[in-house]
């Protein structure tokens, strides 16, 4: 480990990752790859979650596309250096902020969403001039094999490499020194991520997770409503970190709810889920049996259905959920959907506040000030009004979280300054040195006085208030004494 790590070092002191020429060819390259290699990768993700090549190719290959699309776009501009505003002191010098690369970059994927959640960042780490040690999830295997494969036919092979293997290899990662961790996956891993990073006192990006709250008030379509939550909680077989994972809304509200996801359900899925090729499977056994403990002493509207040998679990609605049951502590990451009666919307915001903060907010209602209210009153990674999930597909929006849901962002240009120093530059001339007595010793009551002018606008304005009367009072004297004489 230590080796390889060290190789990548290597490789990124060379300086060779730096030129935006190079940059730029490394994406084109990672485009081709998923261009020319597109059947194989369909193929691994949809072996990995049993899922369809359409959906894989919409929910993954689409938004890598685009981010480096993006990227090749916008590079040129975001490389340059940026000039800044300057003060009196600086006036005649040359200031600007240049955007450099941290060196040599951990990203730590996920598996619910192999690809993209494992090539975005590293899209942005490429784009900022990085070199990447990647390390895949060992859950989606099929996945991290297909990476490891086709990567070094494309990219650089000593600047960006995979490295596969599951705890005990990321833990050995860890001890290495990195100059940034990007890691996606469950708060607890998060922890022992940043405890490893501040060993060596580098910085994170965490992608967490949470309960993404999903508020739906009485003044709204509840068809619409109900077709959009049952598209973002069921899709992927509620393996999304930023899937609804509760309803809350007035208890009138929950029977029409549940019976208008039941439809749609029918409706996206046919009469027979298992048959449907739009309906995935839960990774494992030990997800699957966490799920089904979830559902213990609820109340099941409809679903709960379940088949261990393939590790189906049915959509489901629970009811009148009680917050203080198991369901209600963790986040789900699985097709079970508790709603939660609340008062009103007072309620609701309380209800929100009172928990960990989510990875995203959701609130539905014809009401445009209600909506603004909640995000007023709440704090989430995103917010979608009258939608679910769409916030992540905006890439000029940063995608991250914010408390115990993760800290740092990224897509598009968050990606790219994540993995970039701003770096402020000042160039001075060699000359002009009268100008610096200023600041050098020995300080008086009479320097301090001009650095305050200089420097602080509240005694500049006085001073020049002051300045522009003395100059007055000259003009006037002067013009006096000409028409005396
Ligand atoms: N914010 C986001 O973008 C995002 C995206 C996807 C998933 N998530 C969250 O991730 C969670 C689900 O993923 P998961 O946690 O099951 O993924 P996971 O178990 O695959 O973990 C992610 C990575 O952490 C590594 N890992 C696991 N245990 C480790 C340990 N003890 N020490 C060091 N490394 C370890 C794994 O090898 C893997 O590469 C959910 O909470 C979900 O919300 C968040
Ligand atoms: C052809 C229609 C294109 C739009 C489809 C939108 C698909 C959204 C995919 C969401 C991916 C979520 C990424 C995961 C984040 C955390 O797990």
């Amino acid at each position: 480990m230590e080796l390889e790590v060290r190789r990548v070092r290597e490789a990124f002191l060379s300086g060779r990752s730096r030129p935006l020429r190079f940059r730029l060819q490394q994406l084109e390259a990672l485009r081709r790859m998923v261009q020319e290699r597109e059947k194989d990768i369909l193929a691994a993700i949809a072996a990995d979650l049993c899922k369809s090549e359409f959906n894989v190719y919409s929910q993954e290959v689409i938004t890598v596309l685009g981010e480096i699309d993006f990227m090749l776009e916008n590079l040129p501009e975001w490389v340059t250096a940026k000039p800044v505003k300057k003060n009196v002191l600086t006036m005649l010098d040359e200031a600007y902020i240049q955007p450099q690369p941290l060196g040599v970059v951990l990203i730590i994927g996920a598996w619910n969403y192999p690809f993209v959640l494992t090539i975005q960042p590293l899209i942005g780490a490429i784009a900022a001039g990085n070199a990447v040690i990647i390390k895949p999830s060992e859950l989606s295997e099929n996945t991290a094999k297909i990476l490891a494969k086709l990567l070094p036919q494309y990219l650089d092979q000593d600047l960006y490499i995979i490295i596969n293997g599951g705890v005990e290899e990321t833990t050995e990662l860890l001890k290495q020194r990195f100059d940034h961790i990007f890691y996606t996956g469950n708060t607890a891993v998060g922890k022992i991520i940043m405890e490893a990073a501040a060993k060596h006192l580098t910085p994170v990006t965490l992608e967490l997770g949470g309960k993404s709250p999903c508020y739906i008030d009485k003044d709204c379509d509840l068809d619409i409503v109900c077709r959009r939550i049952t598209w973002g909680k069921y899709m992927n077989c509620g393996q999304t970190c930023i899937a609804p994972d509760y309803i809350l809304c007035e208890a009138s509200l929950q029977n029409q709810i549940v019976w208008k996801i039941k439809e749609t359900v029918k409706e996206f899925y046919g009469e027979n889920i298992k048959e449907s090729p739009d309906y995935e499977r839960i990774i494992n056994l030990r997800h699957f049996k966490r799920i089904l403990s979830l559902l213990e002493g609820q109340k099941i509207a409809f679903g709960g259905e379940t088949d261990e040998a393939t590790r189906y679990i049915a959509p489901t609605v629970l009811t009148d959920v009680d917050p203080k049951t198991k369901v209600m502590q963790e986040e789900i990451f699985g097709p079970i959907l508790p709603i939660v009666p609340v008062k009103n919307v007072d309620e609701a915001i309380n209800f929100i506040n009172e928990r960990e903060k989510p990875l995203a907010l959701y609130v539905f209602s014809h009401n445009h000030k209600l909506i603004k209210r909640m995000i007023d009153e709440t704090s989430s990674g995103g917010v979608t009004g009258n939608d679910v999930i769409m916030h992540f597909m905006l890439n000029s929006f940063p995608f991250g979280g914010v408390g115990s849901s993760g800290m740092g962002a990224y897509h598009g240009k968050h990606s790219f300054d994540t993995f970039s120093h701003q770096r402020p530059c000042l160039l001075k001339s060699l000359k002009r040195e009268g100008a610096n007595k200023l600041r050098y010793p020995p300080n008086s009551q009479s320097k301090v006085d001009w650095g305050k002018f200089f420097l602080l606008k509240r005694f500049n304005k006085e001073k020049l208030g002051l300045l522009l009367l003395t100059f007055l009072g000259i003009v006037a004297a002067v013009l006096v004494k000409a028409e005396y004489y």
